[in-house]
C-alpha cells in the first residue's frame, strides 16, 4: 500500500503527522509511506512549488496524502512558482477531476454547529465538486485598460464532456445513497452554467431513481444554512464548491472537521488512485504552535482506506473513533476547547 505523503506549509505537517500515526497504529499490511515536498516549503529547498520528483512520487503511489500549501512569505512570488500551483498542478497532472467533500454533523454533537439543533441535526451532504476545469484553469492574465488602467481576467469554461463526468459521479454518488441531487449553478448570469445545467439534465436521463432539481448559487449558500436537510448529494462547479464547502463546514462546526478526496479514473491493484486532503489551508495564523485539528486530515485518510484501498473496516473505525473522541469532549481551539493537535490525534489513536 504505497502512500506519497506531501505535508506542505504551515499546519499542514501538524496535522499530516497525525494522521500518519492513526494508519501506521492500524496494522496494515504492506504499509509504505514516502515524503515529498510541496508547496512554500519546495519552492525553498527546490525553487519550485511541485519539484518533478514529487509529482513523479505521486503518480508511482497508489493514494497521496496532502497537507495543505499556502505560505504569506511567498505572496509576492509570480503566480506559476506560488505555493497553492502545487495543489492545482497535482489535481490537474493526476486527473483528479472529482473531489468529494461530505460534510456532516456528528450524532450528538449538534452543539458544536451554529445552527439551531434541530436543524444542525439534520445536516448530512456530500458536496460533488468539479476539481480540474472552470475559471481555476482557464486562461488568464493582466492588460492595461484604454484609460491606463490595469486590468485582470480569468477565463471561464466548461465543457460538455467535463460536465458529464463529473455528473456521473454524483448521480452514481446519489443512486448509492437512495438520494436526491441538487445541482448548483449560477445559469441566471452564466453561458458555463447554462451549458452545465442542460448537461446534468441529459445525464440524469440515465438515473430515473435519482430526482435531480437544480439551485441558484446564491440561493444554495442561504439554503445551507437555513435548511440543509433538502440536500443529501450536492453537485457543483469547481469555484462554487471551494465557497459551499467551506460554508458547509461552519455549519459543521468548524473548517478542521471536514475531509475530502479527489479521484480520478485509474485504478491501482487495489482500489481507486486519489488524493485525500483536509478542505482548509495551512493556517498561517496558528502553524507551528500545535494547535491545529488534525481530525479533517484523520478523517481523510479514512477515506483513503476506503476508496483507494477499499478498507472499509478500518475507514469505518476511525470514523467513529473521530466521533468518540468528539464525544468525550477532546476537542481543539477550533471548537472552543484547549486540546492541541497531538493531543488530539493520541484520543483518536486510543479510541481505534
Ligand atoms: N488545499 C490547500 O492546500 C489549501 C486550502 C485552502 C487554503 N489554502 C491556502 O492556505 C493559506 C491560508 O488560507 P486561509 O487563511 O484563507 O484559509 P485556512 O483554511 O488556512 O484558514 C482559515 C481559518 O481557519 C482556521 N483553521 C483552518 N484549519 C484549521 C484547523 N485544522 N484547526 C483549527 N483551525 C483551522 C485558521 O486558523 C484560519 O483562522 C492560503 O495561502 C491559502 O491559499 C490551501
Ligand atoms: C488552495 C486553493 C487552490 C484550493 C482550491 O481553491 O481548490 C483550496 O481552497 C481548497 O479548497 O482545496
Ligand atoms: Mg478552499
Amino acid at each position: 500500500m504505497k502512500i506519497a505523503v506531501l505535508p506542505g506549509d504551515g499546519i499542514g505537517p501538524e496535522v499530516t503527522r497525525e494522521a500518519v500515526k492513526v494508519l501506521e497504529s492500524l496494522d496494515l499490511p504492506h504499509l509504505a509511506l514516502s515524503e515529498g515536498d510541496v508547496g512554500g516549503a519546495a519552492y525553498r529547498r527546490h525553487g519550485v512549488p511541485l519539484p518533478p520528483e514529487t509529482l513523479e512520487m505521486a503518480h508511482h503511489a497508489d493514494a497521496v496524502l496532502f497537507g495543505a500549501v499556502g505560505d504569506p512569505a511567498c505572496d509576492d512570488l509570480e503566480r506559476h512558482l506560488r505555493p497553492e500551483q502545487a495543489i492545482l498542478g497535482l489535481r490537474k497532472e493526476l486527473g483528479l477531476f472529482a473531489n468529494l467533500r461530505p460534510a456532516r454533523v456528528f450524532e450528538g454533537l449538534e452543539h458544536l454547529s451554529p445552527l439551531r439543533p434541530e436543524i444542525a441535526r439534520t445536516l448530512d451532504m456530500l458536496i460533488v465538486r468539479e476539481l480540474t476545469g472552470d475559471v481555476y484553469f482557464g486562461k488568464k492574465g493582466e492588460r492595461t485598460t484604454e484609460d491606463g488602467e490595469r486590468e485582470g481576467w480569468d477565463e471561464m469554461a466548461y465543457s460538455a464532456p467535463e460536465i458529464r463526468r463529473i455528473a456521473h459521479v454524483a448521480f452514481r454518488a446519489a443512486k448509492a445513497m437512495g438520494a436526491g441531487l441538487t445541482s448548483v449553478d449560477k445559469a441566471n448570469v452564466l453561458e458555463t452554467s447554462q451549458v452545465w445545467r442542460d448537461t446534468v439534465t441529459e445525464v440524469a436521463q440515465g438515473y430515473r431513481e435519482v430526482a435531480l432539481s437544480h439551485m441558484y448559487v446564491d440561493n444554495a449558500a442561504m439554503q445551507v444554512i437555513a435548511n440543509p436537510a433538502q440536500f443529501r448529494v450536492m453537485l457543483t462547479g469547481n469555484l462554487f464548491g471551494d465557497i459551499l464547502s467551506d460554508l458547509a463546514s461552519a455549519a459543521v462546526g468548524s473548517i478542521g472537521l471536514l475531509p475530502s478526496a479527489s479521484l480520478g479514473e485509474r485504478q491501482t491493484g487495489y482500489g481507486t488512485f486519489g488524493l485525500y486532503e483536509p478542505i482548509h489551508g495551512s493556517a498561517p495564523d496558528i502553524a507551528g504552535e500545535g494547535k491545529a485539528n488534525p481530525m479533517a486530515t484523520i478523517l481523510s485518510a479514512a477515506m483513503m482506506l476506503r476508496h483507494s484501498f477499499g478498507r472499509e473496516d478500518e475507514a469505518a473505525r476511525i470514523e467513529r473513533a473521530v466521533a468518540k473522541a468528539l464525544t468525550d469532549g477532546i476537542r481543539g481551539g477550533d471548537l472552543g476547547g484547549d486540546h492541541g493537535t497531538e493531543a488530539i490525534g493520541a484520543a483518536v489513536r486510543e479510541r481505534l
